[in-house]
């Protein structure tokens, strides 16, 4: 056994049930945005309307890499960088943009990648400030979500959705991006630590 498995105690999602899963999401975002078809085929939305896709570092790069290359549209692809957690397992409250998005979003559609919404109180920063800038409409797609967590709740802003993937019971979880200070992220599978793994 590898030395980093020795630190979890149970795999609550495995590879291969995430990869179902990102499937079945990208197939959904895919279809939403595709206006009209050609004959079955690829969809003919233009790119000046396909979404951009932002990820929401640095927990969502292994789920956006994994994301888009199944989306089906020309979308383009950016990431703002938000923290709140640090080095420990509980959020501070106050999310921190500490990097802004490259892309000009006014009037175009957003789909904001995270990997898991927990209290919510990332999600409503950034919503703050996407409408900021004008976004047309924003829409989540988180790999997880945790809803016993939630303290706040964002409105979904124009024809946005909400697309999820897993609730995720009430642990704090590891691996596929997420992390317990910044170490995990390149599990291929989400799980728990072993709980001397924290001290
Ligand atoms: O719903 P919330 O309680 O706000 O939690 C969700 C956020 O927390 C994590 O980010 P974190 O701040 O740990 O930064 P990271 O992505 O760099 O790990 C995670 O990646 C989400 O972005
Ligand atoms: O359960 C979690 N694990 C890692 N990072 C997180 N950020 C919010 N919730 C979590």
């Amino acid at each position: 056994m590898a030395a980093m498995e020795n630190h979890i105690q149970k795999i609550l999602f495995t590879e291969e049930q995430i990869s179902q899963r990102v499937s079945e999401l990208a197939s959904q975002i895919t279809l939403n945005f595709s206006s009209s078809t050609n004959n079955g085929g690829a969809p003919l939305l233009s790119s000046s309307s396909a979404p951009v896709v932002v990820g929401v570092a640095t927990g969502a790069f292994l789920f956006l890499a994994d994301l888009v290359r199944k989306i089906n549209l020309p979308v383009s692809v950016d990431f703002v960088r938000v923290e709140s957690y640090g080095s420990g397992t509980v959020s501070s409250g106050k999310p921190k943009i500490s990097c802004d998005l490259k892309i000009d979003v006014t009037g175009k559609h957003v789909i904001l990648v995270e990997d898991i919404v927990d209290t919510g109180n990332t999600l409503a920063c950034l919503f703050e400030h996407l409408k900021s800038k004008g976004a047309s409409s924003i829409s989540v797609c988180t790999l997880f979500d945790k809803p016993s967590k939630r303290k706040v709740n964002v409105e979904l802003v124009g024809e946005g959705k909400f697309y999820r993937g897993f609730e995720c019971p009430d642990y704090f979880v590891v691996g596929y991006g997420l992390d317990f200070a910044e170490v995990y992220r390149n599990l291929p599978y989400v799980g728990i630590l072993k709980p001397e793994m924290y001290s």
